[in-house]
């Protein structure tokens, strides 16, 4: 093998979207079947020990890819020459909680850790953030690492364009494959808005192919934006196995570039464009390439659509407000 090892450094290892990840990430799915990868798992020291189970089932898979496993409580060593960070490791959402709830408990987490990404990490480094709330979460972090390009702090929605794929799949028939140029706007959170009007289904516009505005408002959205909260009530515990692949497929999609003729659906920070202001992680429709990626320019934003990201955007402003006074950014 004569490719250089990518660092990745994955926070919150011992967590239950971590067990699900780090196999997958040392089998080849997140860079590719001939990147060997070098995995740094971040924990706090009650974690510590789970995660060094976990590495020994690692070690137990003998997965060709994987060149070295370290673990450790601290973010300066954790992100040392970091290449790629997956932000997983914050307190997950328990039932009755909305994300407001965690906008401070988890400042604390994400602020240390930007510091650490600027100070230690690899000057390619790109960061994902999946810990809730995802989007200020990075928002913190990209805030306290004035050094580091701020495009490379992006934040998880990856998981609602998986799920909002699915749901027209189930609703129109189709295969998830023929489904093209879905978008999520916005923030990861109840607010945010899954759009098929510029969707295409083996060629055709999905809405109307759909061709029902109601079954959009009181069924797909709500669906799709409340799956997070329906798994919990479900499961008894947050989305772990879908949150897991979604930042697989972030990553992979990131790094590795979209087909042709396709978007994928990234929490990045704002330039101004469909009026969300700058500098707010929103998700946008994104095409990527050569591990850059560009927000998809020039869509006509109906006044359906426009209400609803107008919303989402609204929540996200309020978040930053809240960061902002808690002195968090
Ligand atoms: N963006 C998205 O689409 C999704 C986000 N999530 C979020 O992902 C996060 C993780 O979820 P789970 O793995 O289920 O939670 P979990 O509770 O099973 O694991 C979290 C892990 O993070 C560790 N941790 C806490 N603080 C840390 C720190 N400062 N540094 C390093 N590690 C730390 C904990 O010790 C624990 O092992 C939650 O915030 C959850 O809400 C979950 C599903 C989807
Ligand atoms: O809702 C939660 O807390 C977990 C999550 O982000 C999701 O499943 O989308």
């Amino acid at each position: 093998m004569t490719r250089t090892p990518v660092n990745v450094t994955v926070t919150g290892a011992a967590g239950q979207i971590g067990y699900a990840l780090l196999f997958r990430i040392a089998s080849g799915h997140l860079l590719g079947a001939d990147v060997p990868v070098r995995l740094r798992l971040l924990e706090i020291p009650q974690g510590l020990k789970a995660a060094e189970g976990t590495a020994m089932e690692l070690d137990d898979c003998a997965f060709p890819l994987l060149q070295g496993i370290e673990i450790t409580d601290d973010p300066n060593v954790g992100f040392d020459g970091a290449n790629v960070a997956l932000l997983v490791g914050a307190r997950p959402r328990t039932k009755g909680m909305e994300r407001g709830d965690l906008l401070e408990a988890n400042g604390g987490i994400f602020k240390p850790q930007g510091k650490a990404i600027n100070d230690h990490a690899a000057d390619d480094i790109k960061v994902l953030v999946v810990g809730n709330p995802a989007n200020t979460n990075a928002l913190i972090a990209q805030a306290a690492a004035p050094d580091v390009p701020a495009e490379r702090f992006t934040a998880m929605t990856r998981l609602d364009h998986n799920r909002a794929l699915s749901q027209l799949a189930k609703k129109t028939g189709a295969q998830v494959s023929d489904i093209k140029k879905l978008t999520i706007w916005g923030n990861h959170s109840a607010t945010q808005y899954p759009d098929i009007f510029h969707a295409e289904i083996a060629g055709k516009n999905a809405a109307e192919v759909v061709g029902d505005e109601q079954w959009l408002a009181d069924d797909f959205i709500p669906t799709v934006a409340k799956r997070g909260a329906a798994i919990i009530e479900a499961r008894g515990a947050s989305s772990a196995a879908s949150a897991a692949n979604a930042a697989i497929d972030h990553v992979h999609t990131w790094v590795n570039g979209t087909a042709e003729g396709n978007w994928t659906s990234m929490g990045i920070p704002s330039d101004g464009s469909y009026g969300v202001p700058e500098g707010l992680i929103s998700s946008f429709p994104v095409t990527t390439k050569n591990g850059t990626y560009e927000i998809v320019q020039g869509l006509d934003i109906n006044e359906f659509s426009r209400a609803r990201i107008d919303a989402s955007v609204q929540e996200l402003a309020e978040e930053r407000d809240a960061v902002r006074a808690l002195g968090l950014i």
